[in-house]
């Protein structure tokens, strides 16, 4: 632990550290002396003159269980911290550099507080993979330093805190790359692998997937995607175009996993985003047995599992999602590519309308869509850029029946049914 402390300190003052304040990243930096005048970053703007701040970073070698640390963290400090701690979302990253991203919390102690926090903290730091500062300002209050809490106390340098220019990419991209979005089977089922002893069901999902998947075996049959968020007419739409076609009807997840998809939402990004992947896959060998008898119609695919995935690491405007074609949003040269992918397109207040009268039960991310209009305009916006094959956006305003003509009409066009 301390090794790997001493390298990762190493390039310390390159590192920025941003701070979540309501949905946004705010940023700010740590330098060995300060040049010029002190400038408090409008992180600490709000800090009282008697308090303290503290900043706690997972710094785990192993991915899997350093991002199950950090799930289950927030939940460790909100019921040990004292009431008005101001719990936040914090990351450190060194700007352009892939792979550099630690994620973990920022809080502030109220004066009076701060023995039982860093009673809880020392406690934390010393039986858990992670990586301790606390940020004190000077007496005029125009000074914030930071320091690191794995140096003893005689030994700690001081670090002064200094305003950051916002990165040109949020740091979330730097490590979205087969962390919140996979790009091969492979890379996926390595992460379901190593949750083995930790979620036996990974073996289940696992043993489904086909011996062999060929991604260049183009189907016989037009193999068609319907996409959309929750309330769409997804449903609705599949199950027309199956009768209408004679084709056949798969989704993703596949119906084989549905009764472990439960246990997976409940995981953090890492291992949920690997479990849909994977499905992903398992439904691409259902697709290829299928399409070589009918065509084959299939309920979300790829572009749903990269579009949330995109959508959930980020926060903020449209203008933090990975620029339109950024790497992150092309297929994965080892799944099958459909003929047509359809995203249907609906106001969100016929959406919430459609939602109301159906009345069923919603995932997390579905209750995220409603009350958070950026995420749903990053989900919508992400599904737009992912390309190879892009999808084509169809308007389901209209009654179901237009909308299933309309639909046939873009097949007939793409697939020549
Ligand atoms: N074109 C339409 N006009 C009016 N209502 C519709 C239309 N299409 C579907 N609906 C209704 O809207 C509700 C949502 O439709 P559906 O279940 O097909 O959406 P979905 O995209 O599959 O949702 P989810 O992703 O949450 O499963 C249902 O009650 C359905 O009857
Ligand atoms: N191929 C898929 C299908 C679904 N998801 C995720 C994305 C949302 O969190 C949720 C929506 O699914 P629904 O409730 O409409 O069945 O599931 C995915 O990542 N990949």
């Amino acid at each position: 632990m301390a090794r790997h402390l001493k390298l990762l300190v190493q390039r310390w003052s390159s590192r920025v550290f941003s701070v979540e304040v309501d949905g946004a990243p705010r940023y700010f930096g740590v330098r060995e002396q300060l040049r010029g005048e002190p400038v408090p970053p409008d992180v600490f703007s709000e800090v009282q003159k008697q308090d303290r701040c503290y900043s706690l970073l997972v710094c785990s070698g192993d991915r899997v269980t350093g991002d199950r640390f950090h799930w289950e963290l927030r939940d460790r400090l909100q019921t040990q911290l004292p009431p008005g701690s101001g719990l936040r979302s914090m990351s450190s990253f060194i700007p352009d550099q892939k792979g550099s991203l630690l994620k973990g919390y920022f809080l502030q102690s109220r004066a009076g507080n701060s023995s039982l926090i860093e009673d809880i903290l020392t406690d934390l730091e010393q039986r858990n993979p992670v990586l301790v500062c606390s940020y004190s300002q000077s007496e005029d209050g125009q000074q914030w330093t930071q320091c690191l809490w794995y140096q003893s106390e005689e030994n700690r340098v001081r670090f002064c805190v200094v305003p950051s220019e916002t990165p040109k990419h949020h740091p979330s991209v730097l490590n979205m790359i087969n962390s919140d979005v996979f790009y091969s089977l492979q890379e996926a089922c390595d992460v379901l692998k190593q949750c083995g002893d930790i979620i036996p069901e990974t073996r289940s999902v696992l043993e489904m997937l086909p011996s062999s998947l060929d991604a260049r075996r183009k189907p016989d049959f037009p193999v068609i995607v319907i996409e959309g968020l929750d309330a769409t007419g997804k449903t609705t739409l599949t199950e027309s175009l199956r009768d209408s076609l004679g084709a056949t009807l798969l989704r993703s997840p596949p119906q084989c996993l549905s009764a472990w998809r439960g246990r997976f939402d409940r995981e953090p990004p890492l291992i949920r985003r690997a479990f849909y992947a994977v499905g992903n896959y398992i439904t691409a060998g259902q697709i290829n047995q299928e399409a070589s008898k009918s065509p084959v119609i299939v309920d979300r695919f790829w572009h749903s599992t990269a579009a949330y995935a995109i959508a959930t690491a980020v926060t903020g405007p449209l203008s933090n999602l990975p620029h339109e074609g950024a790497e992150v949003y092309r297929w994965p040269g080892d799944l099958l590519q459909p003929s047509l992918v359809i995203l249907l397109t609906l106001d969100p207040e016929e959406r919430k309308r459609r939602l109301r009268s159906r009345g069923l039960m919603k995932t997390d991310e579905e209750e995220e869509l409603d009350h958070n209009k950026l995420f749903r305009l990053r989900v919508e916006e992400a599904y737009r850029r992912i390309v190879g094959p892009a999808c084509t956006a169809l308007d389901a305003s209209p009654s179901a029946d237009l909308v299933l003509q309309q639909a046939l009409l873009l097949i007939r066009a793409k697939c020549h049914l």
